[in-house]
């Protein structure tokens, strides 16, 4: 049986379902790269491949898992990653209704003061884990803490942090350039993300890959400085790093959503960008290719029915008619060649040299093709008496 593809025409509603479907694939693509569980995106794009497999080559069985389950794996998931889901959905819509600038008046005071703080600290062997707000929402990631809302200061930092203090277990957070909050706890990160480091730093690793925090943690054991931001924790080499990666922070959040997001568009994570517009491209092509009807030639044989008693065919002098048929591709991959044929009623023909019409109706085939052409469009035949 031919195997022909189709290439599908592209309308504005087509671009429109790609650039959506696109969205959604970043979206995930992103959350996955950021959580590290690449294993999870695998299972889901093997999920995904199956799935457009079983679309564009019409696979009832398979078809009829996957829509049953399908709303069941779009809960699941929606659960497992619900933190991403609701931050990616905040992020979405502050950037549809305009995100606010976040200025702090004194943003530059405050960083000297987190510098000079961080670096003492980490000299003196003080543990410590300061988060500052970013743009998004960090009261659903907290758990516990003590309202303060005081001005940052260093000796204010040393004694939150001091071993001695009550309140020295869990992290401080700023919002606004204030003191809001301390002795809070954070969502930790999966194992194996710092795997030299304890749970101070898997804290602020676990916060970092949850929202656009600033998290500066400071090693006990070590005495060295590190900051967790968008997913990923660096160690600061000198005060002079950890001011530049704060002045950077502190220019983000000032800056207006809206205009990050469009000026970044095309500049940031463009493989990500580029990877989840070809996988949209690729389902959309596979599912619209598949959806389109398909055409077939076959060469089959022509019957004659109802032939009289008195005559006889002495001469059929067209045996074989090309018919083309069109339909889905499920319907071809069902369809025996061999159940196609013309079928010509002879009844009360006379003798001499007869010519019929081969037409659409006197085709024989299923139901769900439809004939769209035949060559020759007539045959001849030869009755005699018999
Ligand atoms: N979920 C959490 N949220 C905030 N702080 C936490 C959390 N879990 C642990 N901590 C803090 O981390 C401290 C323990 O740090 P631990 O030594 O286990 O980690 P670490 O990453 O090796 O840090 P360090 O290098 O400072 O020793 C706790 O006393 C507590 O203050």
């Amino acid at each position: 049986m031919p195997f022909d593809l189709q290439i599908p025409s592209v309308s504005f509603v087509d671009l429109l379902d790609i650039g959506i479907f696109a969205m959604a694939v970043y979206v995930l693509l992103a959350i996955g790269i950021q959580r590290g569980s690449r294993r999870g995106l695998a299972v889901i794009g093997i999920f995904v491949a199956i799935y457009v497999l079983a679309m564009r080559w019409q696979m009832p069985l398979s078809l009829t898992v996957f829509r049953v389950g399908f709303s069941a794996m779009i809960v699941s998931i929606a659960i497992v990653y619900q933190d991403d889901v609701r931050a990616a959905a905040e992020r979405i819509g502050r950037w549809m209704l305009g995100g606010r600038s976040l200025v702090v008046s004194n943003a530059s005071k405050i960083a000297d003061t987190l510098v000079h703080a961080a670096f003492h600290m980490a000299e003196k062997r003080t543990g410590a884990l300061i988060v500052i707000q970013g743009r998004d929402a960090l009261d659903r990631l907290l758990d516990g803490g003590i309202d303060l809302d005081a001005v940052a200061s260093a000796p204010l930092f040393y004694s939150l942090f001091d071993p001695n203090s009550a309140g020295h277990d869990g992290a401080v957070v700023m919002r606004n350039g204030r003191v809001a909050k301390f002795a809070t706890h954070l969502p930790l990160a999966k194992c194996g993300r710092a795997d030299d480091f304890g749970t101070r730093h898997h804290a602020a690793l676990g916060l970092a890959d949850c929202c656009d925090a600033f998290v500066i943690v400071v090693s006990e054991e070590r005495g060295c400085v590190s900051v967790a931001h968008g997913g990923r924790l660096d160690k600061m080499e000198g005060p002079g790093a950890l001011a530049t990666r704060l002045q950077s922070f502190n220019a983000y959040r000032r800056l207006n959503e809206r205009k990050v997001t469009l000026s970044e568009l095309f500049r940031k994570r463009v493989v990500i960008k580029l990877a989840a517009l070809l996988i949209a491209t690729g389902c959309w092509w596979m599912i619209s290719s598949g959806a389109n009807e398909v055409y077939r030639t076959f060469v089959v044989p022509v019957e004659y029915r109802n032939v009289a008693e008195h005559v006889k065919l002495s001469q059929t002098l067209t045996q074989e008619v090309k018919v083309t048929l069109a339909g889905s591709e499920t319907a071809f991959r069902f369809l025996a060649p061999s159940s196609i044929v013309v079928s010509l009623d002879l009844e009360d023909v006379a003798a001499g040299k007869r010519q019929f019409n081969v037409t659409p109706d006197t085709v024989r085939h299923p139901n769900n093709l439809r004939v769209t052409a035949i060559e020759p469009r007539s045959v001849r035949v030869k009755v005699e008496p018999h």
